[in-house]
């Protein structure tokens, strides 16, 4: 059941994550996360009254200025075969006292596979930042060549989904395979497969679709009604920052996205500015963050999370003690996706990042390659698997 929750009275910004998170998690017996501490996606609620004085504006812009700036680590460009956001500096310590509590998922493989013994492995992977390096032009972002086999194999031996805050139509393009799952627009627009007993045909705004090979499928889109008002907020952002240099609005057709990675720093109060205006007419959308993005959506109870346990009931395999989600992101979006897999140890996440960054994941990778390099040795290991069975048959 979808929760709308339009809620009537904002007020003021209200940075929800911004406290930092919890105790050590070193976990050399258990792969699952502790209990989470933090409510996980940065939200302003965007006041209705239109007579707020100009220095609440200020402060709120402010407060989004700061959120801004620490958005992404600062880009150090490597001349590699794949060109990487950040490297970790192998001198800081607080780096690898983050380690500490975010192992890396390939240092920690035998670990988690111990724990994956017998179960079957759901794969769910975020796009940019996970799949394909961070670029500077959102069109560009594009994945490699060796990542993409490496998907494409992983997906023959498991269930694999791609969660994005993209529209789904433009990440379909990027990655290119079919054999996988889509869900765009920060999982508000998800097409699953459809089986013979199920229940996720009784969500409001599920409906029986065909896809591109004329299969029957499940398309699910919680936020369908807001398309009008996005396609219409998408016009009146493009007008109102066309002066700024560098700034690119982005419809991902659920939510879109105002990046301003190539705008003058001196400029970002500017553009925050004149996002939070233009919202002061939507109460019924809000605004989030991502790596040098500015992301404006819904206001309904539906996230990467959600999205996660709409696809796990789709493939059958929900409430299923012998399943292993595995999620892999690297952004604010998808901390609503580590918090799902971890709570009830469900699964667990694994965060995309060189640099120290507090989140709900249980694990590591510093970049795309090493996101390819988790996959191949999934492979691998699922072929031993599979070679052992036969040979005791
Ligand atoms: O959920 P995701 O698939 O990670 O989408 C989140 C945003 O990703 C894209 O922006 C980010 O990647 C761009 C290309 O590398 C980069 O230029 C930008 O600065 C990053 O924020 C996408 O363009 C956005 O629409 C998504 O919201």
């Amino acid at each position: 059941m979808v929760q709308m929750d339009f809620k009537s009275n904002h007020n003021s910004p209200v940075l929800t994550d911004q406290v930092p998170v919890h105790k050590s998690r070193l976990r050399m017996s258990s792969i699952m996360p502790p209990a989470a501490t933090f409510s996980s996606s940065l939200f302003l609620n965007i006041p209705r009254r239109k007579n707020l004085s100009g220095k609440l504006d200020d402060v709120r812009a402010s407060s989004w200025l700061d959120a801004m700036k620490a958005s992404s680590p600062p880009s150090k460009k490597l001349n590699k075969e794949i060109n990487l956001d950040t490297v970790p500096d192998e001198t800081d310590s607080e780096y690898f006292s983050w380690l500490m509590k975010y192992p890396s998922a390939l240092s920690s493989f035998e670990q988690i596979m111990n724990f994956a013994k017998g179960k079957k492995i759901a794969l769910f992977l975020d796009y940019d930042g996970t799949l394909s390096p961070i670029v500077d032009n959102p069109e560009h972002a594009f994945m490699p060549s060796a990542i993409r086999f490496a998907v494409k194999n992983a997906a023959k031996y498991f269930p694999t989904a791609i969660i994005s805050g993209r529209s789904r139509d433009k990440v379909h393009g990027f990655v290119g395979l079919k054999e996988l799952y889509y869900a765009g627009s920060h999982g508000m627009d998800i097409v699953g497969p459809v089986r013979d007993s199920e229940s996720v045909a009784s969500h409001p705004n599920c409906i029986r679709s065909t896809d591109e090979q004329g299969k029957e499928v499940n398309l699910f889109q919680p936020a369908s009604e807001f398309l009008p008002m996005i396609e219409e907020i998408f016009r009146s952002l493009i007008e109102n920052t066309k002066d700024i240099i560098g700034s690119k609005v982005e419809n991902n057709k659920f939510c879109v996205s105002v990046h301003y990675r190539l705008v003058d720093e001196k400029n970002w109060d500017v553009i925050a500015q004149r996002v939070l205006e233009i919202l002061k007419n939507y109460p019924r959308l809000r605004l989030t963050y991502g790596r040098k993005v500015l992301e404006i959506r819904p206001i309904i109870d539906w996230n990467k999370g959600k999205a996660v346990e709409f696809l796990l009931e789709s493939l059958g395999l929900s409430n299923s003690d012998d399943v292993l989600p595995i999620y892999v992101g690297d952004d604010r979006t998808d901390e609503d996706a580590f918090k799902v897999l971890g709570e009830g140890n469900k699964g667990f996440g694994i965060l995309v990042s060189s640099v120290p960054k507090e989140s709900h994941a249980c694990y590591s990778l510093t970049d795309p390659s090493e996101v390819m390099e988790f996959l191949r040795s999934l492979v691998r290991w699922k072929k031993c698997e599979l070679g052992a069975a036969h040979l005791l048959t």
